[in-house]
């Protein structure tokens, strides 16, 4: 039996709009975001989706994000599972700064190391390899026995967080999950294997 893993990242934020450093900080979704977060719901829709669970973590803008798609596909009166595992990464000290500010500051190589190497943490802060090591132990005992039992699950997060899962589900080593980025209003979508084994991406 082939379950559906439906992975979707939260819309455009206000941080992501001013260009500043977010992890665990709670900025709402900008109006673009919510436009995003509606077209992602209009798209699941007209694929035939039809989602049984839906997870979302403790932030604001991936919960608005699930609040918008679940609008658009007319779902009604459902249990949405919050958890802070699914949460970005935590940005530590980098939180709420500029990111040209702090390239300027601590110059455009040390940035993309903190940005984007797989084990080095922002000070402060949680490396990819981190958030891998709350969120995957999260997905492995709470989501994927629903889509091991066939069922359809929606999870709106982070680009972070999401990355953890990706690499894990597609096999991607470090290098290839660092050079990815997930969009946002871009639904990915995966049928799984009982044993969690990619099956197929579904283009949505
Ligand atoms: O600021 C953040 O929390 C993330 C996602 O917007 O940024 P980055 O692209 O550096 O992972």
């Amino acid at each position: 039996m082939t379950g559906t893993l439906i992975l979707v990242r939260h819309g455009e934020s206000e941080w992501n709009l001013k260009n500043l450093f977010t992890g665990w900080r709670n900025p709402a979704l900008t109006e673009k975001g919510v436009g995003e977060a509606r077209e992602t719901g209009r798209k699941l829709k007209a694929a035939g989706i039809v989602p049984d669970r839906f997870y979302t973590s403790g932030l604001r803008r991936a919960q608005h994000t699930l609040d918008l798609i679940l609008e658009e596909m007319g779902i009604e009166n459902v249990t949405i599972v919050r958890n802070t595992a699914l949460n970005e990464r935590d940005y530590g000290d980098l939180s709420g700064l500029n990111k040209d500010d702090a390239r300027a500051k601590w110059g455009e190589e040390q940035v993309l190391i903190w940005r984007r190497s797989y084990d080095v943490p922002p000070p402060g802060g949680e490396s990819l390899e981190m958030t891998a090591q709350r969120t995957l132990p999260y997905y492995e005992t709470e989501i994927r026995p629903h889509v091991a039992a066939g069922e359809t699950v929606l999870v709106a997060a982070h680009g972070n967080s999401l990355r953890a899962l990706v690499m894990a589900i597609e096999g991607l080593t470090p290098e290839q999950i660092l050079k990815r980025e997930i969009a946002t209003g871009e639904p990915i979508v995966y049928r799984l294997k009982a044993d969690g084994a990619l099956d197929e991406r579904v283009g949505v």
